[in-house]
């Protein structure tokens, strides 16, 4: 059935709510309450065009396994097609989004960029304001943010010499599953908000330099597609937001499985979505750049959220996350169905680092979420090293990671002299592929290999295995210089 804009407004509210996605429309009156992301979103565009909104946060079969065929009415009248491209094409552009065209016309050569901090700062001048909000917030205050980076100033080397190093090999395993760096990639959701192409910058990225990618439960790009751009020899982690309704948390384990994907990481510091209040506020910012700032008026309802913020949406999102996960219940569950080792994403003390190890996982990823979830955890740093004191038999155990404000060389050493078997990053990776896209990727991946290579040298190790706690020390006294940007 052909559908017409005058037919499609029609329907806009919680008894009949239809929306256009590509010139096609659907049904959603059914699904508003299903909706990840929330009722309120959905309705806002009832009735009308909402693709440019939809496509940078959806994975592309995100309408396949989520609406029947009868919840797809059919194609929007060709007419109307081509006066909302029109239309599209005719709104001005916002200041922000100026601000942004010109920022990626501006963008330094590739061979200038040598950290990952100068990687960051173009990324943040090419970046829409909204999505960098989204990107680089964490909880409260961000002090567990600004602390995960601040961590690594505190940890000196002991540099040994006389040591052969010219042949030097930064290469390890990681579950088995060789890679390149002691490095992965630490899933971050929505890719796409940073670039079209979204996580498959990473993927071609990790390919080329043999690197493992952890791929999101809510990438913007399926994990099928993701699996499909992998090259042979590569290899993929499953990151794993658990449901409350088990088939449906067993049917993504079991799809990832069949896809080729090498492990879980069950992430387990999300029992409740934290309050992200920087990106939060930057629709109200935004409001104000363009000139629509909003002022009170007497008798004003008290909004708790706002909807249309990103995070916010996490919020509100519909997403039936478990937040009653267990050890007694989880773990076995999760064991039982499926055969892939199994890694806990975000353990943030010594005491369930025990407990882990006790229930027999084959990993666990010291991390706070990147300082997104409970504000004033520990930074992972700091864990690693409690962890190694109180209990290096754990490391015996199983394999140890840590992620939370690597972004350098050195510090990838550091957590690697004091047991972690390897460590992930993730917002220099949205940063890269928001920035230059694979070329970026490929070359943050680059620069790490040269530092940690460089590092390794400079302390006299040859290889991994040399990287051992004696050559760490940790200071009480604060660094002359903080190179944290936040
Ligand atoms: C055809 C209708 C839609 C379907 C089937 C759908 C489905 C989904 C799914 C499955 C997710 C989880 C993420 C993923 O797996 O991709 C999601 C999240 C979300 N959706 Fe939709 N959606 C629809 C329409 C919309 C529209 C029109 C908007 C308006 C902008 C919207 C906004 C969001 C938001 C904000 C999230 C949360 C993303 C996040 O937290 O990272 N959705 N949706
Ligand atoms: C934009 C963004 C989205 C993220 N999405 C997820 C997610 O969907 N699931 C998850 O387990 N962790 C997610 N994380 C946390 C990362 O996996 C990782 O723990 C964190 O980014 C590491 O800190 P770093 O950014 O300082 O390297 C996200 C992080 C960011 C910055």
């Amino acid at each position: 059935m052909v559908l017409s804009i005058e037919e499609i407004a029609k329907h806009k509210d919680e008894s009949s709510c239809w929306v256009i996605i590509k010139n096609e429309v659907y049904d959603v009156t059914e699904f508003l309450l299903r909706h990840p992301g929330g009722p309120a979103i959905l309705l806002n565009y009832g009735g009308r065009d909402a693709t440019s909104a939809y496509e940078p946060i959806h994975s592309s079969d995100a309408i396949q396994r989520n609406l029947s065929p009868s919840q797809c009415l059919g194609p929007l009248k060709s007419s109307d097609a081509r006066d909302l491209e029109l239309q599209e094409k005719q709104r001005g552009q916002t200041k922000d989004e100026i601000r942004v065209e010109h920022a990626m016309k501006q963008r330094p050569p590739l061979s200038r960029i040598l950290s990952l901090a100068d990687m960051e700062d173009v990324a943040r001048k090419v970046l829409p304001f909204s999505t960098l909000s989204f990107f680089s917030t964490g909880s409260d205050d961000e002090i567990t943010l600004q602390e995960n980076v601040r961590a690594f100033e505190r940890f000196f080397f002991h540099a040994r010499v006389m040591r052969p190093v010219s042949k030097c090999d930064p290469s390890t395993k990681i579950l088995g599953y060789d890679s390149s760096i002691p490095v992965f990639v630490s899933g971050a959701s929505t890719a796409r908000l940073g670039h079209p192409l979204g996580e498959l910058n990473i993927t071609r990225g990790c390919g080329n330099a043999n690197i493992i990618q952890m791929v999101c439960t809510f990438a913007s790009i399926s994990k099928a597609e993701i699996a499909a751009a992998a090259l042979p020899s590569q290899h993929l982690f499953f990151q794993l937001y658990k449901t409350t309704n088990l088939d449906s948390a067993a049917k993504l384990v079991r799809e990832a499985e069949e896809l080729g994907y090498k492990a879980i990481f069950l992430t387990v510091d999300v029992a409740v979505i934290s309050t992200r209040s920087r990106d939060i506020k930057n629709p109200w910012i935004i409001e104000a750049e363009e000139g629509k700032t909003q002022y009170y008026t007497e008798g004003d309802p008290d909004e708790t959220v706002n909807m249309f913020g990103t995070s916010t949406r996490h919020a509100s999102r519909n997403y039936p996350l478990d937040a009653d996960m267990s050890w007694e219940v989880t773990i076995p569950w999760l064991r039982s169905i499926t055969k892939l080792p199994i890694i806990l994403k975000g353990i943030q003390c010594v005491e369930d680092a025990v407990l882990a190890a006790e229930m027999g996982v084959d990993g666990i990823l010291l991390s706070n979420h990147g300082g997104r979830q409970l504000e004033y955890s520990l930074p992972p740093l700091e864990v690693l090293n409690k962890l190694r004191r109180e209990r290096p038999d754990i490391f015996y155990k199983l394999e140890v990671y840590i992620d939370g404000g690597i972004r350098r060389g050195t510090d990838v050493i550091k957590a690697l002299c004091l047991g972690a078997k390897a460590v992930g990053l993730g917002r220099p990776f949205m940063y890269a592929l928001s920035a230059y896209g694979e070329a970026g990727v490929s070359k943050i991946l680059s620069i790490l290999n040269r530092e940690i290579v460089t590092a390794m040298q400079l302390l006299g190790a040859a290889s991994i295995k040399d990287l051992t706690p004696e050559l760490v020390e940790r200071v009480d006294w604060e660094p002359a210089t903080h190179r944290a940007k936040l």
